[in-house]
């Protein structure tokens, strides 16, 4: 007796059932006669209905192919089989010709047959792999059943399987699995993240070539959109585009994970804006100019030489943030940057050494509020903190929730991914525990505004020649001092 399954897809071929049935109804002669014949009749039906179908849709998703079937199906059906081979040697030989001479639109043809082939492949031999693989539970009716392959979206470098569990298959159960499943479908990784829409459903990406392996090519654009600023590239070969009109951007990473080549893409992006004046940046940089040092020219402001220095400068854009809020009171909702009234950057390259690591108390104390003013206030009127972080423990950055776009590059465990990216980033698949040492600049991306999962990118990489080029071809039009640093008493203290 067997129940309807509601969840799960029960396996082809079901022994236990048959067995059963075998055991429990022996079928009479004629029965068994007339039962085979009609399985035989489904069984030809089936097939041959599937077999069509392939046929059809692969001669549509590849063009080329489906010619070939129409002229090869005419050879035959006409001039017998002496036909068909000619017309094969010639399309043999027409494949090799087109594949020399037109290499590009070739390859084209080329990933239209691979994608075609692995949706078959995913389609045709899902439950074999999940059950081979151990994915797999049996219910009360004693059916095989593994989780059901809902959707593939195909993708170059990475497909998207959406999957529905089955009782008795977690997630978890399925990650542990990745690594079989990789192999089999000879993919570089799989990984296993929760569905964004649907709860007992998870997301497979099967990522079978990597373009983040690859430094992405340097690119300087003459136009900058501060709603579509491209650093780098995505998992899925797309580029890499973030929005930070009215945003805050948190960077954290280990040591040498790549903060400063987000960063320095991010420069790359705003120079041609800098240089006409409507963005400008205020560098924070307390590792003595290791940093902002090496292309100073971009910098409106640039502190770097003592704390008092850093503060100072931290203060001054806050005060900025604070009156630029009180003039546009009334006027609008999100400024809107102008040569007049432009779009204020401010980066610091390691915030816990202004939060955390100051050993004057007052003035770690001042650097805090200014930096909470600047993220609690600056958004509306042109202002974007962009903080660069190693260690993310909660007594390091406070104000890490202010922060509306993170980025989290290679981090040491799956609870500091928490404390970066947000509780159930890494269930989303946000593995920063995983990225290889090898690869600097690779991170995931969680924008608090778009409810996406976290997306695996890589920043463009620009090291300190093209950075020193860039500096001196794009410089900021105007340089400011950092202003004396305000005692208690009113007075201004040197900051220097
Ligand atoms: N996107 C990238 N592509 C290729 N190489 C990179 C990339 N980002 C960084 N690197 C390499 O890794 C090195 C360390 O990077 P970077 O200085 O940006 O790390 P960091 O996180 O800022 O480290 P630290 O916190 O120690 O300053 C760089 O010198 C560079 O060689």
């Amino acid at each position: 007796m067997s129940g309807t399954l509601f969840r799960g897809q029960a396996i082809r071929r079901h022994a236990d059932v048959q067995r059963t049935q075998i055991i429990h109804e022996p079928p009479t002669l004629s029965g068994r006669v007339l039962t085979g014949a009609l399985r035989r009749a489904l069984w030809a039906l089936r097939w041959g209905t599937w077999a069509t179908v392939m046929v059809l849709w692969a001669a549509v998703y590849i063009p080329p192919a489906g010619l070939f079937t129409v002229v090869a199906a005419l050879a035959l059906v006409l001039g017998g089989w002496w036909a068909l081979a000619l017309v094969s040697s010639l399309a043999g030989a027409g494949v090799w010709l087109w594949s020399r001479r037109w290499p590009r639109t070739w390859r084209w043809v080329e990933s239209r047959g691979r994608r075609f082939w692995r949706r078959i492949r995913y389609r045709f031999t899902w439950d074999d792999v999940l059950a081979a693989s151990g994915i797999k539970a049996t219910d009360a009716a004693h059916r095989i059943v593994v989780p059901r392959l809902l959707w593939v979206r195909l993708g170059d470098h990475v497909d998207e399987l959406s999957v529905q569990l089955c009782p008795g298959i977690t997630p978890d159960r399925l990650a542990e699995q990745a690594d079989a499943l990789a192999c089999e479908w000879c993919a570089l990784e799989v990984r296993v993240t929760r569905h964004p829409r649907a709860a007992g459903w998870v997301l497979l990406r099967v990522v079978y070539t990597d373009p983040l392996a690859d430094q992405p090519a340097d690119s300087t654009r003459d136009q900058v959109d501060l709603g579509r600023l491209t650093l780098g590239r995505r998992e899925d070969g797309r580029p890499w585009t973030l929005r930070l009109l009215g945003r805050h951007l948190l960077i954290a990473g280990s040591s040498g994970a790549g903060k400063g080549s987000v960063v320095t893409a991010l420069l790359w992006a705003l120079a041609p804006a800098i240089r006409d004046g409507w963005v400008r940046v205020i560098g924070i940089d307390p590792k003595g100019g290791m940093e902002f040092g090496m292309y100073p020219g971009l910098f409106h402001m640039l502190a770097m030489d003592s704390e008092a220095e850093l503060v100072a400068a931290l203060e001054a854009a806050a005060a900025l943030a604070a009156g630029r809020c009180e003039a546009l009171r009334g006027r609008t909702r999100l400024h809107r940057p102008t040569v007049d009234e432009p779009h204020y950057f401010v980066i610091v390259d390691e915030v816990a050494s202004l939060t955390a690591y100051i050993t004057d108390r007052a003035l770690k104390d001042r650097a805090k509020a200014a930096l909470a003013v600047l993220l609690t206030k600056g958004r509306a009127p042109g202002f974007s903190v962009v903080g660069c972080v190693q260690d993310p423990r909660k007594e390091v950055l406070d104000l890490r929730n202010l922060f509306t776009v993170k980025v989290g590059l290679r981090l040491d465990s799956d609870t500091e991914v928490a404390m970066v990216l947000g509780d159930n980033a890494h269930d989303r698949g946000a593995h920063c525990e995983q990225i290889n040492s090898l690869t600097p600049g690779i991170g995931y991306v969680v924008d608090d505004e778009d409810r996406r999962d976290p997306v695996k990118v890589r920043a463009e990489y620009h090291d300190d020649a093209e950075m020193s080029w860039l500096s001196a071809t794009y410089p900021s039009p105007t340089h400011e001092d950092i202003p004396a640093l305000a005692t208690k008493a009113g007075k201004r203290r040197d900051a220097s």
